[in-house]
């Protein structure tokens, strides 16, 4: 039998396809890695912003999370929207005894602007969770959450990311520049050194839904086997072209497009 690779996303829904658990499980999917999804909030979203929310309880949370982990091995796993501090008790509880690599997407606010975490639960992500992590990859507001500082410029960044590695206990952390201006350059620094990731800029509103993509490629490498600088190396690949080939549809952001790599080895 053919050896099979799985990976697990925690996470919120985005029922028009481009944000959230969809687009981890695309991206599993197209990076041929087993997906399996445990859901935290249900978000009613689509390109142009967040319209209503609901979100799971804690005891349901943990009850996914025994139904996959007691059934199916995984070998990497990320989370995503942990929208308040039950859900985050949930998740913290069952997954501390897992020893397979936690990938965490602080996802704090939507690329339309809306709030996707309460303010108190970002304090407690911090303290809770960023310790457990293998790697966390914040883009900058989340950088600027997190440390307290304000990021500019890419030294900034590079800075955001050893204080979240010495100050927070996360074993590594990829701060990235979507959020800037120029070049699209992201810093992975992994507590001896630091790795930049760096592509074209492109020209696009269409990026609902990148930070999702990028964190659930890295689970998947990382789920193949590759080290963490390879994994970040071969996922920004992936969302690069993602981002090159979005989707013009909806009113507003468009997705990522997951089936861009295959287009671009037809061409
Ligand atoms: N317009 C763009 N052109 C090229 N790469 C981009 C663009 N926007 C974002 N990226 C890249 O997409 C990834 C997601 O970054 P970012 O937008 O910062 O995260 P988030 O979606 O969490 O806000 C990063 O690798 C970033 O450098
Ligand atoms: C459920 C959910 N999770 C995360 C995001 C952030 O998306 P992005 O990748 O654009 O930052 C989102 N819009 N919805």
């Amino acid at each position: 039998m053919n050896k099979v690779e799985s990976a697990l996303t925690i996470a919120g829904t985005d029922p028009s396809g481009g944000a959230g658990i969809q687009a981890d499980l695309k991206t599993f999917q197209e990076l041929q890695t087993y997906g399996m999804s445990v859901i935290t909030s249900v978000v009613a979203q689509n390109t142009t912003g967040v319209q209503d929310v609901q979100h799971m309880s804690g005891s349901m949370i943990k009850e996914q999370l025994v139904s996959v982990i007691s059934d199916i091995p995984f070998q990497a796993f990320k989370t995503g929207m942990l929208a308040n501090i039950e859900i985050m008790d949930a998740v913290a509880e069952k997954i501390c005894g897992l020893t397979v690599p936690y990938v965490m997407d602080p996802v704090m606010v939507a690329a339309s602007g809306d709030p996707l975490i309460s303010d108190d639960a970002q304090t407690y992500l911090c303290e809770k969770l960023l310790p457990l992590t293998t790697v966390t990859t914040p883009n900058i507001p989340e950088a600027e959450a997190i440390t307290g500082q304000t990021i500019t410029t890419p030294e900034d960044m590079q800075q955001a990311a050893k204080q979240i590695v010495h100050d927070f206990g996360a074993s590594a952390a990829l701060v990235k520049g979507g959020h800037m201006r120029g070049k699209a350059v992201d810093f992975l620094y992994d507590g001896d050194r630091m790795h930049t990731f760096s592509a074209d800029r492109i020209d696009t509103k269409n990026t609902h839904g990148t930070g999702c993509t990028y964190s659930a490629a890295i689970t998947a490498y990382i789920s193949h086997g590759y080290t963490l600088p390879e994994s970040v190396k071969n996922a920004k690949d992936y969302v690069t072209a993602a981002i090159r080939h979005s989707l013009s549809i909806g009113n507003g952001s468009g997705p990522t497009n997951h089936w861009a790599q295959r287009m671009e080895r037809v061409k």
